[in-house]
């Protein structure tokens, strides 16, 4: 299994969460995040106002997936999330060893 992570723009939740239900994805966690990448100190646009602060929001998405579906599910992400503008974010993804599905005590590819 692998943990695909993206933080990326807020306002393109909607479109990445309609892109993975149709990719087949059975759970994802989205979080509230704030961080920088490289354009550290540029101004960046956050619901209309301008942020000259080094930590803009984000929202950090993860999604635990077979091995064969990481690279694909990555593509989809990327795809639903470019806006072409600074800070669209970043994808990674992260080697997963085990997963539980709590009410079944199910584990592995099968917990997801
Ligand atoms: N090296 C990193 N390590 C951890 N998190 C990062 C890293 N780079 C970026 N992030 C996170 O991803 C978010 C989005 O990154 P951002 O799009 O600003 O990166 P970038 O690579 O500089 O891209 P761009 O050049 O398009 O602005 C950041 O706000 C930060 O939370």
């Amino acid at each position: 299994m692998k943990l695909i992570t993206a933080v990326v723009k807020p306002h393109r939740l909607d479109e990445i969460k309609e892109a993975l239900q149709a990719f087949g994805v059975h759970g994802l966690t989205v979080t509230e995040a704030s961080g920088y990448g490289r354009q550290r100190g540029h101004t960046e646009v956050y619901r209309g106002a301008e942020y000259t602060v080094d930590l803009v929001p984000k929202i950090r998405i993860e999604v635990l997936v077979e091995d064969s579906d990481a690279d694909q599910l990555i593509d989809v992400v990327v795809k639903a999330a470019r806006t072409g503008k600074i800070g669209d974010g970043k994808v990674w993804s992260l080697p997963v060893d085990t997963a539980v599905r709590v009410r079944t005590g199910e584990r592995g590819p099968d917990a997801l």
